[in-house]
Order: structure tokens, then sequence, then C-alpha cells
């Protein structure tokens, strides 16, 4: 099966820092990828680089296929890869239904699954805020926006860094139920995500970074029976 992303001997600068050494990434159509790790570990950059917002970058990143190792950002997207960043990224003076509809477009295959109506119908409470602007929602409802912004563009891979970061109890629960509808529907994900419990018991395949390096990697089912080296890659 060709995968949606294949990157090979990835590394990443910022300025005369070296923050990624020479790392692997594969991501199949369908599967769901945790990316764990602890604070400035390089999930973030890693995610970044492969979507080509890291200028200073070395390695060979593909997208289904194509050759993205200089790509652009706009580029990763018409390959189908959504990303919603950490801080969300919509436009605050826009009301919730332009943000939706400004993304809209077909996927890689042609496809229109997700449309205005399959978004609202999975953020009912997108639906009763349409005409109010981004800054006017709450933080919960801006990281729904920002998702259901993603969806819109039909993607073959969905990139959430730090989706429930920030957020009260219910909307994170609320997040997680969305996250586990999409995963069924065979679109593929990448979650980083600080809740690494919630991360295991909803991604097929976990990769652990420390200091730029990939120290872990298999699938989620067995690293849950690896403790001690969770506790210490990740301090818990
Ligand atoms: N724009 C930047 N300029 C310079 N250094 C940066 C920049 N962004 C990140 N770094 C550094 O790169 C390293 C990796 O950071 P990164 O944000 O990728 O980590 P992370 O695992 O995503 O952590 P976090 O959970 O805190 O976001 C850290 O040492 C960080 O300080």
């Amino acid at each position: 099966m060709q995968a949606l992303i294949e990157a090979t001997d990835i590394h990443a600068w910022y300025g005369t820092s070296h923050v990624l050494h020479g790392i692997d990434f594969r991501l199949q159509p369908g599967e769901t990828l945790g990316l764990l790790g602890r604070n400035g570990m390089g999930k973030t950059t890693l995610i970044r680089t492969l979507l080509g917002h890291v200028p200073q970058r070395a390695g060979s990143i593909r997208m289904r296929g194509r050759d993205l190792s200089r790509g652009r950002p706009y580029e990763a997207a018409r390959q189908g890869t959504a990303y919603v960043p950490e801080g969300r990224g919509i436009f605050p003076n826009l009301t919730v239904r332009e943000n939706l509809v400004m993304a809209a477009r077909a996927g890689t295959a042609g496809q229109r699954d997700w449309t205005l109506q399959r978004v609202l119908d999975t953020f009912p409470r997108l639906a009763e805020r349409m005409d109010h602007l981004g800054s006017q929602l709450s933080g919960g409802e801006q990281q729904m926006l920002s998702i259901g912004r993603a969806l819109m563009t039909n993607p073959d891979a969905l990139i959430l860094d730090e989706a429930t970061e920030g957020l009260a109890p219910l909307i994170v629960a609320e997040i997680w139920r969305v996250l586990g509808e999409i995963r069924r529907t065979g679109l593929a994900t990448v979650v980083v995500d600080r809740s690494y419990r919630t991360v295991m018991a909803n991604a097929d395949r976990l990769m652990l970074l420390e200091k730029g390096r990939v120290v872990l990697e298999g699938p989620a089912a067995d690293l849950q029976e690896q403790p001690q080296a969770l506790s210490r890659y990740l301090g818990v």
C-alpha cells in the first residue's frame, strides 16, 4: 500500500540549533498515529517540517508518492494533508460559516464526502454559532471550527497538534468523541496531545520523540505493555 506520508532521515534546524536528528516517519492510509514526547522534544517541529513550514531542513519527504522534500505548505495540502495547528489558525474576523465555506474543496480523488452539512452534524455546537465571528467563539468552539475547516478540504490525512490543549474536560471529551468518529471513517490521523493515556487508547501506532530522535515506536497495544519505557521518556 502506498504511504500517505513517507519521510526518511529528516533533519531540521532553527538558525544554528539542530532540532531534528534523522527521523524516519510513515503514515499509512486509515491509520491513527500518536506522536508523544515531553515538551520541546520536537513533535511540532517534525509536523511542521513534514508540511514544509520549516525552511532549514534535510531528508526525503514523499506524500502519496510525490517528492515534497523541498515542498511548500500548499503543496502538502494539495496532496491531501490537512493541518490543525496548535493555536487553531482560524480567521477571527470571518463568521463560522465563512471560515468553513472558504476552506471547502474536493479531495485528491475528487471526493466531497465532507460537506458543510456533515461538518455541522459532526459539531452541533458550530451549527448554533454559524453567524458568530471566529473571535467570538469559546476556545473549544474555535478548536472545533479549526477541525471542521480541515475536514472541509476532504483530506486523506489529518494532523492535529495539541487539539485539546487548555480546554475544559467536557469539551476535551467531545473532541475525542469526534476524533473517534473521524477515525472510523478511515481518515488517517496524526495526533499530538499531552494526555498520553488518551492518545494511547485512541491510536493504532505510537511514536515517541526524545531530543529530536525517535526512541520508541510500535503498535499502541504493545507500547502500553512497556510502562518503564513510557515513564523514562514521558516522565510519567
Ligand atoms: N521557532 C523556533 N525558533 C527556535 N527554536 C525553536 C522554535 N520552535 C521550537 N524551537 C525549539 O525546538 C525544540 C523542539 O520544539 P518543538 O516545539 O518542536 O517541541 P514539541 O515536542 O512540540 O514541544 P511542545 O509540546 O512544547 O510544543 C525546542 O528546543 C524548542 O525550544
